[in-house]
């Protein structure tokens, strides 16, 4: 099921187009990854999508209920994490029940009533990421959640994202960082230059496993591995070796296969393609249409 939406989003600023025809879908109970490089547009197409800022064209919704955190969260600086929380349930009408729920849930209870001045960048993003749980949305919203965090504020982070998922969260996260895309999300969609590039699971992107094989003689081995793989199921890295677009568990068959052509095999291995391969491939495709 749809929790949020964007047809066409188009955002213009003068002669620049921020976001561009951008339609994209979330989906409930998904960490879904808004991929893409500085000033590609995440942040325009996530104000859109709260209704923060109006679109030029096109449509955003969330047929739910939204927390978010989006710019650096405006906390006093000189009251604690908790009191901080305390100010916001109070203007939204919540229970101070609700406060604590939200700082255990981003493990910071034990430093609540600490001042947010003293508090380490990652403990003030988890602060956020606690008042946008607050009431309980059933879609948060995270705006490049471990930018400027240390090494360590960072895992946290990612752990409390995926301890968010797990608990049956819906999470929309932008980030400009493959690995950490490829560690915590399910679907992605990328976007670069204000255009959704692909829209995605994270295994599909990736083009699934593959096989490489090394064998000699090549255009014997080639032979084979079309035979088995088809003819769009095959191609030649740069090393020489050939990559089967084939499940991990047909090895024995492409080996069995290949000596049985009197084909020495030198090796078998599965091969999965890193996001980070995949990104720039799109790009670079992309750039060569231009
Ligand atoms: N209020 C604005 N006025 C003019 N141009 C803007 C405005 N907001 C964003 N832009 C431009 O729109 C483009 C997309 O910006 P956006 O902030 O959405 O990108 P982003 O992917 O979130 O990047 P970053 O990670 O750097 O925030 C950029 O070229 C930016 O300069």
């Amino acid at each position: 099921m749809t929790v949020a939406s964007t047809e066409s989003l188009t955002k213009v600023y003068g002669d620049r187009v921020a976001v561009d025809k951008v339609t994209m879908t979330v989906r409930r109970g998904e960490v879904y990854g808004f991929l893409g490089p500085n000033g590609a547009g995440k942040t325009t197409t996530l104000r859109m999508l709260l209704g923060l800022i109006r679109p030029t064209s096109g449509s955003a919704r969330a047929s739910t209920s939204v927390g978010a955190l989006i710019e650096g969260p405006g906390f006093f600086p000189y009251l604690s994490g908790r009191a901080n929380l305390k100010v916001l349930a109070r203007h939204r009408g919540l229970p101070d029940s609700e406060v604590e729920r939200v700082l255990e849930r981003v493990d910071l209870a034990s430093r609540g009533d600490d001042r947010f001045k003293g508090y380490s960048l990652g403990m003030k993003q988890r602060l956020g990421v606690a008042a946008a749980l607050m009431g309980d949305p059933e879609l948060i919203v995270l705006d490049e959640p471990t930018n400027g965090l240390d090494p360590a504020g960072m895992a946290d982070m990612r752990a409390l994202v995926v301890d968010l998922a797990r608990g049956g969260q819906t999470v929309l996260l932008s980030s400009h960082l493959l690995a950490e895309v490829q560690e915590i999300c399910h679907r992605v969609g990328v976007i670069d230059d204000g255009r959704l590039l692909r829209e995605s699971t994270v295994a599909e992107l990736r083009g699934g496993v593959s096989l490489r094989v090394r064998a000699t003689p090549e255009p014997e081995a080639l032979a084979v591995a079309m035979r088995l793989a088809g003819d769009d199921g095959v191609r030649r890295d740069t090393d020489g070796s050939l990559l089967l677009t084939l499940p991990a568990d047909r090895a024995p068959d492409v080996a069995r296969a290949l000596v049985e052509a009197r084909v020495d095999v030198h090796e078998i291995t599965a091969a999965e393609r890193s996001l980070e391969e995949v990104f720039f491939e799109m790009t670079s495709q992309k750039e060569s249409v231009r």
